[in-house]
C-alpha cells in the first residue's frame, strides 16, 4: 500500500512526509520536484510569504545512488520564516478557519491549531506528487492540473490547448498572463478582499481497472475526492460533469461505446472508445482508460485585510479577526496541489491494482494484466462462457 504522513508547522524548522510503499527502482529526480515546488509558489495574487520561502526538497532516506529503495521515503523542506516561538497569539479567530473549533476541541491557543491548519502543508503535498509523477512517468501515465476559473471570469481557453498543456508549468499560472484576471485580483487587493477559483486535474494514459467497483473505499472517484477534499480552502469536488450531469437527462450524460477494429494490440483501451468523456474516466469507481478529469472549488482566501468581524477571546467584545499578511489568491498554486493530490492517488492505486515493490515488477504485472485482459477479451465472449443477455 503506498501511503503518506505528513509534518510540521508553517512557522516551525521544516516540513517533514513519509512516503511508505514507494517501489523501488525509480529515479528520484530532486530537480524535477523542485520545479513542481517553485510552480506551487508561483501565480498571480500571492503575499510576502513567497518572497521569503525557497522550496527546494531535501531527501533523508528511501534512495540509493539517487534510486528508490523500496524503503520509507523521507521528504523534507525548510522553512526560511522559521519564528513560531517568536510569534504572537492571535487575540479574535479568524471565520474561515479552525482558530475557533481547534482552539476548543485541543484546549490550546489559536496559534497551536492554525499553524499545522495552514496551507503551507501543502508544500509537502507537491513534493509527494512530484514522486508519485515519476513513477507515473515511467510507466506512461501523465498528470496536471491547471486554473478553469478565476474569481468568477473564465480561465483564458488557451488552457485546453494541448500544446499548452503540455507545457503545463507555464499554463498552470496562466490566470497570471490574462489581464481580466489580473485587473480582478488587483482590485480585490485594494478592497482588502480576496478571490476563490475552480481547478481541473486531468490524468491521461491510464490503464483501465484502477480502483474497483466491489468496495466502497476501493472506489477511484472517492479517493480522489477524499484527497481533493482534504486540500485546505478546497470546498467542493465533481468527476467528468459532476454536478452538471444532475441536470441533464440520461441520454446526455451516458457516454456511448464503440469499438475500432484493427486497433493496436498494446491499446490500453483494447479498442474500446467514448466519443465522450462526461463520467471523467472513472465508471463504477474504475478507471475506464478515458482521461481522467477532476475538477475542484476553492473558496477564496478567509483572512481579510479589511478584517471580518469576530469577537475577543478574552473580552468577548466584538473585534475584528486577527491579521497579519495573507495571500489575496492562491488559486493558480491550488492548481498545481490538485495536480499532486491526484497523481498520488493514482499512483497508489497503480501499486494497489499492478502489484510489485518494484517499478520493473510493476511494469511486468501491467504487461501481463494487459495480456490477460486481451486474450479475456478474444476468449470469453467466444468460448460461450457467458450466459448471455
Ligand atoms: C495554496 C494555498 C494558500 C493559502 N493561503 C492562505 C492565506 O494566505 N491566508 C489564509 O487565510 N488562508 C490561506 N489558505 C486557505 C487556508 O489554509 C484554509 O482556508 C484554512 O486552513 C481553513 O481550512 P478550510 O478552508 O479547508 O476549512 C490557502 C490555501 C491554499 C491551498
Ligand atoms: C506559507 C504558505 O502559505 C501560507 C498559507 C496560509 C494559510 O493560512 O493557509 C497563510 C499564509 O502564511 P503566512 O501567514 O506565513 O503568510 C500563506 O503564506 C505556502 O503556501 O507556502
Amino acid at each position: 500500500m503506498l501511503r503518506y504522513l505528513t509534518a510540521g508547522e508553517s512557522h516551525g524548522p521544516a516540513l517533514t512526509a513519509i512516503v511508505e510503499g514507494f517501489p523501488s527502482g525509480v529515479s528520484l529526480d530532486a530537480e524535477f520536484i523542485n520545479v513542481e515546488l517553485k510552480r506551487r509558489q508561483g501565480g498571480y495574487g500571492r503575499g510576502k510569504r513567497q518572497t521569503l520561502e525557497t522550496d527546494r526538497v531535501i531527501v533523508d532516506s528511501g534512495t540509493y545512488h539517487g534510486v528508490t529503495t523500496g524503503g520509507p521515503i523521507t521528504l523534507r523542506l525548510l522553512n526560511n520564516d522559521a519564528k513560531l516561538e517568536r510569534l504572537r497569539e492571535p487575540t479574535a479567530p479568524r471565520g474561515g478557519h479552525v482558530d475557533l473549533a481547534g482552539a476548543i476541541a485541543y484546549q490550546t491557543g489559536i496559534r497551536q491549531v492554525l499553524e499545522r491548519a495552514s496551507a503551507r502543508e501543502t508544500a509537502l503535498r507537491v513534493a509527494v506528487g512530484g514522486l508519485a509523477k515519476l513513477l507515473l512517468r515511467d510507466l506512461g501515465i501523465g498528470v496536471f492540473g491547471y486554473v478553469r476559473e478565476l474569481g468568477g471570469i473564465e480561465a483564458p481557453p488557451l488552457a485546453l490547448d494541448p500544446q499548452i498543456r503540455d507545457a503545463s508549468p507555464v499554463y498552470t499560472c496562466n490566470p497570471g498572463a490574462d489581464p481580466g484576471i489580473v485587473a480582478a485580483i488587483d482590485a480585490a487587493r485594494e478592497a482588502g478582499d480576496t478571490l476563490g477559483g475552480v481547478l481541473e486535474a486531468v490524468v491521461t494514459g491510464c490503464p483501465i481497472g484502477l480502483g474497483s467497483h466491489a468496495q466502497w473505499d476501493r472506489k477511484l472517484d472517492a479517493r480522489l475526492a477524499l484527497a481533493v477534499m482534504s486540500i485546505q480552502a478546497i470546498k467542493g469536488v465533481e468527476v467528468g460533469l459532476g454536478f452538471e450531469a444532475a441536470r441533464r437527462p440520461g441520454s446526455g450524460v451516458m457516454d456511448p461505446i464503440r469499438f475500432e477494429a484493427g486497433h493496436d494490440p498494446s491499446d490500453r483501451r483494447f479498442g474500446f472508445r467514448r466519443p465522450t468523456n462526461n463520467a471523467g474516466g472513472i465508471e463504477g469507481g474504475t478507471s475506464n482508460g478515458e482521461p481522467i478529469v477532476v475538477r475542484a472549488a476553492k473558496k477564496p482566501i478567509s483572512t481579510l485585510a479589511a478584517r471580518g468581524p469576530s469577537v475577543n477571546m478574552a473580552t468577548k467584545g466584538e473585534s475584528p479577526a486577527s491579521y497579519e499578511r495573507s495571500d489575496v489568491c492562491a488559486v493558480p498554486a491550488a492548481s498545481v496541489i490538485v495536480e499532486a493530490v491526484v497523481a498520488f492517488e493514482v499512483a497508489a492505486a497503480v501499486v494497489e491494482r499492478f502489484v510489485g515493490s518494484s517499478l520493473e515488477a510493476i511494469r511486468a504485472s501491467m504487461g501481463a494484466m494487459h495480456e490477460l485482459s486481451r486474450r479475456h477479451l478474444e476468449e470469453y465472449w467466444s468460448a460461450g462462457k457467458s450466459a448471455g443477455a
